[in-house]
Parts: structure tokens; C-alpha cells; sequence
């Protein structure tokens, strides 16, 4: 898989060479180039942004450096997916991802600012599937935090990048888990600063610790993202719970 980054700040995108999607990086399962918006102007200054039509506080980023990026970064006739960045975009989730997992080029504007002219979007959905993405409802000040986070949800998901890809399959949020929030884990020491593994963990019952596992990832969906349950596991009792 291909992947781009436009940004004003491409050293923000560095912590991508680190750990599980270097690895994938460095072994060729994913092919990300990293680039400065500011090489598409044409300006003493690089001037990426200007004031707002209609008026209004901050800047917006003017339109043609991201039209000429997008031109090189996506010849005619290319298949690619553009993500932009924005609070105001879908929410990304665990589908999405997997979605994303399976693109053979993925292509991720990151706007600062009060963000990227809108004819961008417009004019690249002539040509390239956009979407408009947020990571969550709260305000970033850009979007390379966002796509740090949405290129680390997709790239795991891409086979041959996890060691163990059973492990994927228990996980929160993914689809071979019923949508449940992940059960809680332990490790050794058995007991630690008086707190004890439960009992059933320790019985090499698997049934039974299956049985358990389940039991807890609904307890806590329920608890936390009623929302997530399944029609079959809700209940309509308050339950009064330690905010856990
Ligand atoms: N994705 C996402 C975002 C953002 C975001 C994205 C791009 C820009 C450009 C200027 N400000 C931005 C905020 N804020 N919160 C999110 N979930």
C-alpha cells in the first residue's frame, strides 16, 4: 500500500518511522512518503493560507498548492483515496479502517489553520473517492495528529504488519469481537500489592475463561458503550456501577 501525507508540518509525521508501521515501512508492506505543502508554491514566502471569504477570524489555506499537490500525487486515471482531515468530517472508526487496510493508495491532507479551502474537496471528488474524516469531537489545532492516529488504526489492520494476527480478532472494535470493548487483562505476578488475578484465569478451563472473557466485555460495553451492545445484551435497568 502507498501512502501520502501532505502537511505544512511534515516533521509532525516523523514518529511513523518508529515501531510497528516502521517495521512495515521498512520492509515494504507499506510505501509512505511524507511531503511539505509548501512545495507547491510558487511564492518568495510559500504562502500556503489567506483570509477568509465572508470574513471571520484565522486564515483559510488557499486552494491552488493543494490542487497542484493532488495533481502530482495523483496522475489521471490513478485509483487513490483521499482523506482530509477536519472536526467537521465522519467519524473514523474501526470500519473505516478496515476499509482503508484494503486501498492500494491512500493519500491524507492534513489543513491547518481554520482549514482547507472547500474547492479542494470539491474538485478532487471529480477524480478520486474524498472522504472528510474526524478522529473524535473535540478541536485539534491540525489535522497530522489525526492522520497519525488513523494511518496507525488502518496499517496494523494490513496483513503480514501484525506478527500474530489472531490477536487482532479480540480486540475492542473490531468485527470478529461483536463490536464489545476488549475484556480485561493480566499478567504475572499472581498477587501484586494484594491484588489477585481472578481465580478463573489461573484454572486452565478455557471454556470457562471464555465464558468469563465474554462476560466482562459485555459487563464493560454495557457500563461504558451501551451504545456498542448488541440489541440481545442490552437492558433497560439503571445500573449503579463504581465509574470504573
Ligand atoms: N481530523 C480531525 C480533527 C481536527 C482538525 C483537523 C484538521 C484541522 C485543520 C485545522 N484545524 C484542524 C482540526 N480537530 N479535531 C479532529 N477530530
Amino acid at each position: 500500500m502507498r501512502v501520502d501525507v501532505v502537511s505544512i508540518f511534515p516533521d509532525y509525521l516523523a514518529p511513523l518511522r518508529l515501531s510497528l508501521v516502521g517495521k512495515a515501512i521498512e520492509t515494504g508492506l507499506i510505501d509512505l512518503a511524507v511531503h511539505d505543502l509548501r512545495d507547491w508554491t510558487h511564492d518568495r514566502h510559500r504562502t500556503v493560507d489567506d483570509t477568509p471569504y465572508g470574513g471571520g477570524a484565522g486564515m483559510v489555506m488557499r486552494p491552488e498548492p493543494w490542487g497542484e499537490a493532488l495533481d502530482d500525487l495523483v496522475p489521471a486515471g490513478t485509483d487513490a483515496r483521499l482523506l482530509i482531515m477536519t472536526p467537521s468530517g465522519r467519524p473514523f472508526d474501526q470500519r473505516l479502517a478496515a476499509e482503508l487496510a484494503a486501498e492500494p493508495r491512500v493519500i491524507i491532507a492534513c489543513g491547518r489553520y481554520e482549514g482547507i479551502d472547500a474547492r479542494v474537496a470539491e474538485h478532487a471528488a471529480t477524480r478520486m473517492r474524498v472522504d472528510e474524516v474526524s478522529i473524535g469531537d473535540y478541536v485539534l489545532n491540525g489535522g497530522e495528529a489525526a492522520a497519525l492516529v488513523i494511518i496507525e488504526a488502518f496499517a496494523r489492520l494490513i496483513p503480514g504488519v501484525i506478527g500474530n494476527p489472531e490477536s487482532l480478532a479480540e480486540e475492542s472494535h473490531s468485527a470478529d469481537h461483536d463490536q464489545l470493548l476488549e475484556y480485561p487483562v493480566y499478567t504475572k505476578p499472581a498477587a501484586w500489592r494484594g491484588l489477585e488475578v481472578p481465580e478463573v484465569l489461573l484454572s486452565g478451563h478455557h471454556g470457562r475463561i471464555t465464558a468469563w472473557r465474554h462476560e466482562r466485555a459485555v459487563e464493560l460495553t454495557r457500563r461504558r458503550r451501551p451504545e456498542l451492545l448488541p440489541d440481545a445484551e442490552r437492558t433497560d435497568e439503571l445500573e449503579v456501577r463504581p465509574a470504573v
